[in-house]
């Protein structure tokens, strides 16, 4: 182990890592690799789907301050635990390491487009996407491991996402299946971690060469599959939280030159960190059109490079799905939709089993053959020997809408008991489902009988005592 000493935290590196990095840096490592603190940095990116980022701040019974790397994103203090918080809960917020928060919003995604996030668990950009995207379009949000994908599902979940497709695949399945689909596509790919050190010990201590080799093979893996994804004039953000040459500058150097159809997009006006360097790649790439942000910026460490495919590129439109035949609507979740989601009683139907899911609109231009889908849309709920059962999706989704409604406050001593499981007492709500809200925001559903609301709040995401 190396350490770094002079005007910041005495942080403890792998040799073999401070040794590449002094070399590449010279004069510039101590001041790069400069960590304020011990503590890692921490934060918290504002759910556009909940409230705006301004609303929170005003409103916030914790210290929030404006995160340099994106416009929706806060620091918080370091000792400031958010897993707690009714919002957090209520998916208001995600808590995100602040340079993290940086590359989703390079990616310039509008309401209605089509995209795909390749490597996305545990949720934090594929979220950041789904704000961007405001319920329209389709958000295909991608993850291999697939303990990691229920993560994600579940994390979407309570952001309250409604337009995404969870799948558990290989990233070239998905390229065989949809190429030339997306109008964007982030690939956050799995790295070596080298921004991790101070946040993770494992990741000082699984370092080593063979684990960056490794890594930087995969990610060029997955940029070839997130190049044929690409629609004509599409855009593609790659990141890692490494610093490794191999992983960053030189990955995509060597991409450029296997694909003469992608240009460099230019980040310099980004508005953080500082430009990719010149001498971890091959002399004649512009570095100086990354972004990198350094310890020393205020987060951990993340790299970044956009990139656009020409918009004259050779494309045979795919030809048109037979369009699938819509379900037909169990008259049981018409009953129930009209009595408490009337705004959802028209929608179309997916059904699988006793289950039954509003898929996003349009999601049939996306067809899924064999790939591996752990959620399309959102869970309405399932029929059981003949009555609805709501599932926590939908409240999670749509309980701000429901007509019977639980009204609590953060404040509230019946918030911090229904986290716990409790059942409480009713005051706003009538009896039947209610959606209970804390400030607004879901967080999830109740039935009420006898002025007292059982506690449908999932066992594993409750606040243990
Ligand atoms: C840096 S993490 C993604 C973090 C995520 N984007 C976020 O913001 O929360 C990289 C992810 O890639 C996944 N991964 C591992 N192998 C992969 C592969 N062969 N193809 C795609 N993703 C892979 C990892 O499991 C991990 O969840």
């Amino acid at each position: 182990m190396a350490c770094l000493c002079k005007g910041g935290y005495k942080m403890e590196f792998p040799a073999d890592f401070a040794a590449r990095e002094r070399a590449l840096l010279g004069d510039r490592f101590e001041e790069l690799y400069r960590y304020a603190t011990p503590e890692p940095a921490r934060g918290i990116t504002v759910n556009a789907l909940r409230c705006a980022p301004d609303w929170l701040a005003a409103r916030a019974d914790f210290s929030v301050a404006a995160s340099p790397f994106c416009p929706s994103a806060f620091t918080t203090a370091p000792d400031w635990r958010p897993g707690r918080h009714p919002w957090h809960h209520a998916g208001v917020f995600y808590a995100q390491e602040p340079s993290a928060s940086a590359p989703a919003a390079l990616l310039d995604v509008q309401p209605g487009m089509l995209v795909a996030d390749l490597c996305a668990a545990p949720g934090g950009k594929t979220s950041q996407l789904a704000a961007a995207l405001q319920g329209q379009g389709i958000l295909v949000a991608n993850e291999f491991v697939a303990a990691r994908a229920e993560i994600l599902r579940q994390n979407l979940e309570r952001m309250g996402v409604t337009n995404a497709l969870v799948t558990n695949e290989d990233t070239a399945r998905l390229a065989a299946a949809w190429p030339g689909r997306f109008d964007r596509v982030l690939v956050d790919a799995p790295c070596s971690g080298e921004g991790m050190f101070r946040k993770e010990a494992a990741a000082s201590a699984q370092h080593n060469d063979a684990l960056v080799t490794h890594c930087a093979a995969l990610g060029a893996e997955i940029l070839e599959n997130a190049a044929a994804l690409l629609a004509p004039g599409g855009v593609l953000v790659y990141s890692t939280c490494t610093f490794a040459p191999q992983e960053d500058e030189a990955q995509i150097a060597s991409f450029l030159q296997r694909h003469p159809e992608f240009s460099l997009v230019d980040l310099s006006d980004c508005g953080f960190g500082r430009p990719g360097e010149a001498n971890r790649a091959p002399e004649g790439f512009a570095a100086e059109r990354c972004r990198r942000i350094w310890p020393a910026d205020g987060g951990e460490g993340h790299f970044m490079a956009k990139l656009q495919k020409s918009p004259e590129v050779a494309f045979t439109a795919p030809g048109r799905n037979k369009p699938r035949r819509p379900a037909k609507v169990p008259s049981e979740w018409t009953e129930f939709s009209k009595t408490y989601f009337p705004q959802l009683a028209e929608l179309p139907v997916a059904t699988a089993g006793e289950w039954i899911l509003l898929p996003p609109v349009g999601s049939d231009t996306l067809p899924l053959g064999k790939l591996r889908l752990v959620r399309g849309g959102v869970l309405a709920g399932s029929i059981v020997k003949k009555r609805f059962q709501p599932a926590h999706a939908l409240f999670m989704a749509y309980g701000a809408q429901c007509a019977n409604r639980e009204e609590l406050t953060r404040d509230d001593p019946r918030t911090a008991a229904w986290l716990r499981g409790e059942e409480i007492d009713a005051v706003t709500a009538q009896s039947g489902w209610c959606a209970v809200c804390v400030d607004g925001f879901p967080l999830g559903a109740g039935k009420v009988s006898g002025g007292r609301i059982k506690n449908h709040y999932p066992k594993g995401l409750r606040n243990l005592r």
